[in-house]
């Protein structure tokens, strides 16, 4: 009893619950009494199916012959019964169960007209349409896979994996209405190499190669920074300051490796950090799933504002990405509350039994205009938890926190003394988080006394340079060049992608000094000097509290995992897919940031 009835409260509660990984997850104080995964993935599926399960609720009067349902119940007992393997989740001789079995006939003849009235020869048909109908704004996107350099290559994806597929010449052919429910689409990304856009409702995680960690839900947006970091041989090694759940990490690991001739060794490190310890083991599952393990040092629970930019393991660091906490205004909302149709109840009298609130519920779900939403924004954290922000006056507040610690870490960057360069990014649509914390790093003492100046667009990788959404000249304080240098992206312009931003910083070598008075430089033999560095590495481990270092070198008898949990978001909120794939504790699944 309790799962359909504690889903139905998940599923009741007022909008500013959150969504649903929210409403679930986010109340640690609430106890349930049925697993999490299951209330999940029942009031997922049965959103998905409501417009369709409305109409067989309404048509076969089964709330006017069982007085004891409300909508919700119904629609959830309704949902397993005709639609789950297993049936309702209950003994046979449960007053529910026997509420919903004794209208068989009728329920199951009205699915079948449900099915006809849409054209669907078969109910695998009906689910295709109910999957397309059910993305919503996600429908919108495509699904972005990042190619995982470390295990396979383009090509062979093309040739395993989307085999079946039919190449389309752009991203809107893709996502193009029609089409996504018959037949499966991609298209060759032509601004960031081994990245793919793929059909909105191809299940991705229920391939080998997602599985496997050769391919990578990764939002294109979330690629950016990787690759207009563009780390070479002589940039030395690479740190990774902000790092779960790792679709950043892997992928500045795999440009590096790229690098290296085949069959000679990757000199460069890849020093990864991050400060939540919950988070940090799904960084840590990542980089090892994706392979990246060989050339990532992973500093676990380690805050990147407390490491010294002076130690000499870091000495050779000569390229910082950093993507901070922010305020996730840019994510796509496959996180989003589902939509759920409640059916009507049978007479104006029994409407007037029920609570009004249940009432008012069902249209503000429907439309998606209530009142108190159109004054709420909402802010997604680190872990894909929604914060509701009720004033402008509270956003005001929030972003002037984000932006001064997302600042504070950009200039513990710039410290680095062998840094050449650093890329600043965000999945956040505010100007406070983007081009205003780029001019206030450049107008910084730091950048001045060490000659940090942006990256222009002319200096910047191919696809980068080509990307045609430029920052902010207003936010830029007018200067056209750095508006030009920042890149952005909208969540609603039609290019498939989320909302985000990312800055690059340069400077030349012999441009700064060291805080010894030294100029730091980076050689190409710098790793002769490699056994010494890993012995202050171990030092650094041992003696810093409550911090774990990983060395994956040393983890010989580490295999890559065919399935890890990663209920973690950042930004990329790519997957949490209406399927229930990518749920807590479920699958890894690269949060395509
Ligand atoms: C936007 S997410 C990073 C997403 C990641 N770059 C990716 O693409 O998968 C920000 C991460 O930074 C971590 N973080 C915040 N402050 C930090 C700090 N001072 N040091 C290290 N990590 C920090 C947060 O815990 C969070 O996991």
């Amino acid at each position: 009893m309790s799962l359909y009835h504690e889903t139905a409260d998940i599923l009741s509660a007022p909008s500013a619950g959150g969504n649903l990984k929210t409403r679930l997850f986010g109340n640690k104080n609430k106890r349930l009494k049925s697993p999490p995964q299951q209330i999940y993935a029942l009031a997922l599926e049965t959103c998905k199916w409501s417009s369709v399960l409305k109409e067989v609720i309404e048509s076969s009067e089964l709330l006017r012959h069982e007085r004891k349902l409300t909508p919700v119940l119904a629609l959830l007992l309704v949902h397993d019964f005709l639609l789950s393997r297993k049936g309702i989740a209950l003994p046979a001789s449960h007053g529910l169960r026997a509420a919903i079995e004794r209208h068989k006939a009728r329920l199951t003849a009205e699915l079948t007209r449900a099915r006809l009235r849409r054209k669907a020869a078969s109910v695998d048909a009906l689910r295709q349409l109910i999957t397309v109908e059910s993305l919503g704004e996600a429908g919108l996107y495509p699904r972005w896979v990042r190619v995982n350099t470390f295990r396979t290559t383009l090509q062979d994806q093309l040739d395993t994996t989307f085999r079946g597929f039919t190449q389309v010449a752009s991203v809107k052919d893709v996502t193009s209405a029609g089409s996504i429910a018959h037949q499966q689409l991609l298209h060759v990304d032509e601004h960031v190499p081994n990245l793919l856009a793929l059909s909105p409702t191809f299940e991705i995680t229920k391939t080998h190669a997602y599985a496997s960690g050769a391919i990578i839900l990764q939002d294109k947006a979330s690629c950016f920074p990787a690759y207009l970091l563009d780390p070479r041989p002589e940039d030395g090694d690479v740190i990774d300051s902000c790092s779960a759940p790792g679709n950043k990490t892997t992928h500045v690991a795999a440009i590096v490796k790229s690098r290296v001739a085949e069959g000679d060794e990757c000199k460069q490190k890849v020093y990864a950090f991050e400060k939540d310890q919950h988070r940090s083991r799904t960084l840590d599952k990542m980089v090892n799933l994706a392979g990246a393990h060989e050339i990532t040092r992973m500093s676990l629970g380690r805050d990147f504002l407390k490491v010294d930019p002076n130690a000499p393991l870091y000495q050779h660091v000569g390229a910082l990405l950093l993507d901070p906490s922010c305020s996730g205004s840019g994510i796509v909302g496959r996180d989003a509350m589902p939509t759920i149709h409640l059916p009507e109840e049978p007479s104006a009298g029994a409407a007037a039994k029920k609570a009004p609130s249940q009432r008012n519920r069902k249209r503000k779900r429907e439309d998606g205009t209530a009142e108190d939403q159109g004054r709420q924004q909402i802010l997604v954290d680190d872990d894909g938890q929604e914060l509701v922000i009720s004033s402008e006056k509270e956003m005001r507040i929030r972003l002037e926190a984000l932006s001064s610690f997302q600042l504070t870490l950009l200039l513990h960057a710039f410290t680095f003394p062998a840094a050449r360069k650093v890329t600043y990014s965000t999945c956040s649509v505010h100007a406070e988080e983007n081009e205003q914390v780029v001019i206030k790093a450049l107008q910084s003492e730091v950048a001045m006394k060490r000659g940090w100046r942006i990256m222009r667009r002319d200096q910047q990788v191919r696809g980068m340079r080509e990307w045609p959404v430029r920052g902010s000249i207003e936010a830029s304080g007018g200067d056209q060049e750095i508006a030009e240098a920042c890149i952005r992206s909208y969540k609603d312009d039609g290019r498939g992608v989320m909302g985000f931003f990312v800055a690059g910083f340069v400077r030349d070598a012999g441009s700064e000094v060291g805080t010894d008075g030294k100029e730091a430089t980076i050689t190409n033999g710098h790793h002769e000097e490699e056994s010494r560095r890993e012995g202050a590495y171990a030092q650094a481990s041992s003696t810093t509290e409550n911090v774990q270092m990983k060395n994956g070198l040393g983890s010989t008898t580490r295999k890559p995992e065919s399935k890890t949990a990663l209920g973690e978001t950042c930004g990329d909120s790519d997957d949490s897919g209406s399927d229930v794939d990518g749920e807590e504790g479920e699958e890894w699944g690269g949060f395509a940031d």
